[in-house]
This record gives structure tokens, sequence and C-alpha cells, in this order.
């Protein structure tokens, strides 16, 4: 559904070159929904604009839903629905009428622009405010009116740019119900950004990490977890820079304060009570001790050197 080879988008900026997008290589099957993450300014919307034909490539090629991006970009975005990071609806229109007014843009006859958009006010819980202007709905009942302007022309392949930023936890699990439902009903390719590493880990089924505008990773949240991230170990101990020294073969100890952190290479649960005896027998005293699964916060760490929330605050 998405086949991207060397993808390259470079950008002038007072007289220096900035690649944005730096030969960027994938691949999305019919179906998939892969997320997309890297931290801030690695090459994620540049990304997605070119897939979507929004911005031209430097270098490299691209077919999206079957057509090439270069060659035929309006036939490949007849195909693709784009949910930006702006709102796509008018302030000052209503729901139901702005979903009827880009069907017809689309091409829909008035009765199909009419059925298409009872089926998505239906679909995405936004009957009851059909009526309603787009700038009366709250952030979350928005986001869901942007979904529905996104699909008003049955694309096969949708493109997310973070559907969920700026929502409250109750507001994105309900928007993550509308789009398993979105792809249970229409089997619709999903292709979406975002910063919620936890969201990406729980929905997608596969990940892309993206840094300096290349994917250096691409597997499912599983993979990248066991093979990318170790498990970690901190106790917290009366001789940190002894209890240091004692830790088993790790990627990294840190010591901070009398907090003691063990970066282990894998999976490894016997470590700790190994670890714990090991410390008891040259008598140090643990207050307290816990194993930790990594995260894929943890497999951005061991990619990047950056945390996503490091990156965030940067
Ligand atoms: N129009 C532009 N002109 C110049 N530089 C740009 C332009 N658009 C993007 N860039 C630069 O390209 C790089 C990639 O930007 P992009 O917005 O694709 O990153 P991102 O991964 O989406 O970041 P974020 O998570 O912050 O949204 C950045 O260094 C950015 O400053």
């Amino acid at each position: 559904m998405i086949h991207a080879r060397g993808l390259t988008r470079h950008f002038r900026v007072k007289k220096e070159t900035v690649a944005a997008v730096n030969g960027l290589d994938l691949d999305v099957e019919e179906g998939e929904l892969v997320a997309f993450l890297g931290p801030n300014g690695a090459g994620k919307s540049t990304s997605l604009r070119l897939l979507t034909t929004l911005l031209p490539p430097t270098a490299g090629t691209a077919t999206v839903a079957g057509y090439d991006i270069r060659a035929e970009p309006a036939a490949a975005r007849e195909r693709i629905g784009y949910i930006g990071q702006g709102k796509s609806s008018g302030d000052y229109f209503r729901v139901a009428d702005e979903l009827f007014s880009q069907g017809r843009c689309y091409g829909l006859s008035r009765a199909e622009a009419r059925n298409r958009a009872g089926e998505l006010l239906a679909m995405l819980d936004l009957e009851a405010l059909a009526k309603r202007y787009a700038n009366t709905l709250s952030g979350g009942q928005r986001r869901r009116l942007d979904i529905a302007l996104g699909l008003i022309h049955r694309p096969k392949l949708l493109f997310m740019d973070e559907p969920s930023a700026g929502l409250d936890p109750q507001n994105r699990a309900n928007l993550w119900e509308h789009i398993l439902r979105l792809r249970q009903e229409y089997g619709t390719t999903i292709f979406l950004t975002t910063h919620y590493l936890d969201e990406a880990d729980a929905m997608a089924e596969r990940v892309l990490v993206i840094d300096h505008g290349r994917v250096i990773a691409d597997d499912t949240a599983a993979n990248l977890k066991a093979n990318l991230a170790g498990d970690l170990i901190n106790v917290v101990v009366d001789e940190p820079a002894r209890a240091a020294e004692l830790a088993p073969p790790a990627k990294e100890v840190l010591v901070d304060g009398d907090l003691v952190t063990v970066r282990l290479a894998g999976q490894a649960t016997a470590a700790l009570p190994k670890y714990l005896r090991e410390l008891y027998r040259d008598g140090i005293t643990v207050r307290s001790a816990d194993l930790r699964r990594p995260t894929l916060d943890d497999v951005f760490l061991g990619l990047t050197g950056r945390t996503l929330r490091e990156s965030d605050a940067a």
C-alpha cells in the first residue's frame, strides 16, 4: 500500500540545506496499522507530506495506494485520506453541512454525499452533533470530525499526523475505539504518527522509528523491546558505589543518590535475585528492589540516545 525507496526532501534555510527526509525506505501492506515514531524534527511530518503528495520530493520514489506520487499524484490523492495536525473543518460550518460539502468537492452526487455524511456521523458518534457549528465542539469531538472528513471519499489508506495530540486520556481512548472500528469495518490501512509510545505499543501492529530523516528500526513493538532494550533493575541501597561495582554484566550502570539502575542487555528475570544475593553477601543493605521490563521509550533511548519525553521537552 505504501512503498518508498530513497525518499528525500531537502529544505534551503538561510543558505544551509536541511535534510528533513534523507533516503527513507518503507513498506506498508494493505490493512496494516503502522505507527511512525521519532523525536522532534526527525522528519515524520515531512515524510507524511511527501507520501500524501502535499510536497514534492527532492529525490527518491514512492508509490501510495498503487500510484507513483510524482507521476500520478492526483490518482494517489483520490485513494488516500490525510488528517493533519490542523483542523480540517471550517469553524463556522455545521458538522453535517461540512461533511456534505466536502463530499461534493470529491465529486460525490448530492444523494451520495448525504448518505456518506450520514454513515460517517453514525460511525464516529457525531449524530447528536450534526447541527452544531464546528467551533463549538470539544477537542475530542473535533478530532472525530477531522477523521470523518478524512474518510469522506472512502480512502483505502489513511494517514494521521498525531491524531490524539492534546486529548485527555478518556478522549484518547474513545478516539482509538473509533480508529479500531474503522479498520474492522472498512479494512482501512492506517499509517500514523504519535508521541504517545504506550499508544503505539498497544495499538500498532508494526512500529517504524525514524531519526535524522531515515528509518532506523522497523518491527513489532514486542520484538523491538525484546531485541533492542534490556530489562532494568533498580535497587535502593546504603552503599551505592559498592553496589554498582557488584552489578551483573550490563549495558549501563547508573548511580543517582542511593538508587542504582542496571540496564541489562536482554531479558534477565533471574538477574535480580542473583544480584540481591551478591549485595547481601557483601553486607549491603537493600531498601527496595525491582525489575522492570523495557518500554518503547527504552527502545527509543537505545536507538536515538534520547527518550521521547526528553525530545518533547527540547
Ligand atoms: N518548510 C520547511 N522549511 C525548512 N525546514 C523545514 C521545513 N519543514 C520542516 N523542516 C525541518 O525539517 C526537519 C524535519 O521536520 P519535521 O516537521 O518533518 O519533523 P517531525 O519529526 O514531524 O517533528 P515534530 O515531532 O516536532 O512534529 C526539522 O529540522 C525541521 O526544522
